[in-house]
């Protein structure tokens, strides 16, 4: 949610639209069709967004916004100020630095205009305290905000190079200089600022070779450390301030050779808010890296089930792939994953053959084998088919049942709790976090509650599933690393 607590100058926020699209306007190259308006949405908690105002056919262009205009690395002086190669740094950090650098210029930026209508504040899962946090009970989302990593990654990545360049990222006149523990702690606090923006504006960036791609909204976590193949990232001034609908999306950014256009995928009715699409994700990763959260994409909600307490489950004394012939047998065949994905079973008539990924039912036929079974697997080299029979299916169940009592409140609870909440006052941010907190941790319980059912009768029955057979599927998992 982005309301008037979440922008520095709420007061000037509408002469910063104003300005900002100006600065647009009078940029060269910049493309703006006449039909559309930025708009103040903080009254329905959404900030800014951008509407039709008059009809727009499909196909339209929106905006185009030449590449040169990207906040990006590439884009920026301090790749010549700086005389090293900021790109070392990967695609997270180094444009972090650069936006670091282009933020603390104030005024003499050439992106003073778009900074300023940016937000400075987020519910992004990063600024929750931990009795925010604990809201969520047993979420397995908490575990992936990575706030200390980032931090780690801050102090040894971004702070020897502010430091070292005190001319280049001037301290704000309140502090002196980054260095201390008050200089880290501020240059900490702006470096979250500037991850967040990146995890919840910034886009990946083709090259400009590849013409008519469509762009990639950002879709890793905050400050992953699986760079290896990543793009590099950039803000992409205006295709940035367009929110997210998982049901309205009409518009698309397309990555042209010297601009990036955004066209509308469909007709668009005056007065329409124009949509862009953050991809099919649950409410959790919603909130985590946007600090948002709507009712259409409860269908994309998840449970998540670690290989940690699915060994557990099968009475393992733990899950060390070295002291565990079984696991180990699935990590040498390359089938074993550090944790699995089940999505919410959303039509009537799917089945867990549909929603069961299937290394999680290779893992589960694994762990239930007989000690003589499995010595035959071992010496033919061959995991067991994916087929969910009765033992397997009890294994799974106690792993989700013991999920669902991490959880301090039953689902039945929160459902009452949501039902009695008073009407939110928007400037109170605990409650705010609170209520989203609420709705993501009844999706969880609700997704394991479903499955449970489902899997009720697997466990008194037989029920088959093909190991290759995921194609159709919406299932994900968690990669080993
Ligand atoms: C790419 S920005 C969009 C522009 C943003 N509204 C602003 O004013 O800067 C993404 C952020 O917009 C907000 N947002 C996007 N879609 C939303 C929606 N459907 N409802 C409420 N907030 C939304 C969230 O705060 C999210 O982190």
């Amino acid at each position: 949610m982005s309301s008037a607590t979440h922008f520095p100058d709420a007061e000037g926020f509408q002469t910063q639209s104003d300005n900002f699209i100006s600065w647009l306007q009078a940029s060269p190259g910049v493309q703006l069709n006449h039909k559309l308006r930025l708009a103040d949405l903080r009254a329905s908690g959404a900030g800014r967004g951008v509407v039709a105002q008059d009809n727009i056919p499909e196909g339209g262009e929106l905006f185009s916004i030449p590449r040169a205009m990207v906040l990006a690395v590439q884009n920026s002086e301090l790749k010549n100020l700086l005389g090293q190669d900021l790109e070392q740094l990967g695609p997270w950090l180094s444009l972090m630095l650069v936006m670091l650098y282009e933020y603390l210029q104030g005024e003499k930026s050439r992106w003073a205009p778009y900074f300023k209508v940016l937000p400075s504040r987020f519910d992004s899962l990063m600024f929750w305290s931990s009795a925010e946090l604990q809201e969520l009970q047993a979420s397995t989302i908490v575990e992936k905000i990575g706030r200390e990593g980032a931090e780690e990654s801050i102090m040894e990545m971004i702070a020897p190079i502010v430091r070292a360049n005190s001319a280049l990222f001037p301290p704000p006149s309140a502090l002196g200089s980054f260095d201390g523990d008050a200089g880290a702690a501020a240059l900490i606090e702006l470096a979250h600022i500037m991850g967040s923006l990146i995890m919840a504006y910034a886009f990946d960036i083709e090259k400009s070779e590849d013409d008519d791609d469509e762009a990639e909204a950002n879709d890793e976590s905050y400050m992953t450390d699986d760079e290896d193949e990543q793009l590099p990232k950039g803000m992409v001034p205006l295709a940035d301030l367009l929110n997210a609908d998982a049901d309205r999306n009409n518009a698309r950014l397309y990555q042209e050779e010297g601009a990036l256009v955004m066209k509308a995928i469909k007709p668009i009715q005056q007065g329409e808010e124009i949509f862009n699409d953050y991809g099919e994700i649950p409410r959790a990763d919603l909130l985590r890296r946007y600090g948002y959260v709507t009712d259409n994409y409860a269908v994309y909600d998840v449970v998540e089930l670690s290989l940690e307490s699915i060994c557990q489950a099968a009475g393992l004394s733990n899950s060390d792939v070295e002291s565990q012939p079984r696991l180990e047998f699935l990590a040498e065949l390359d089938i074993l994953d550090d944790g699995y994905v089940i999505p919410r079973p959303v039509e009537a008539d799917t089945t867990l053959q549909d929603i069961l990924p299937a290394e999680l039912v290779v893992l589960l036929s694994t762990l239930a084998l007989s000690e003589e079974d499995f010595k035959q697997r071992q010496s033919k080299n061959k995991a067991p088919k994916a087929t969910l029979e009765a033992n397997q299916a009890a294994i799974l169940i106690k792993a989700l049942q013991t999920q669902e009592a991490k959880y301090a409140t039953s689902l039945s609870q929160d459902i009452q709790l949501a039902g009695s909440l008073p009407a939110l006052d928007p400037l109170d941010v605990s409650s705010r976090r609170a209520r989203m907190a609420l709705q993501v941790r009844i999706g969880e319980k609700q997704v394991l509650q479903t499955i449970l059912g489902m899997l009720e009768p697997a466990a008194t029955g037989s029920l088959k599933r093909s190991a290759g057979d995921d194609g159709e599927s919406r299932q994900s998992k968690t990669q080993r690393v």
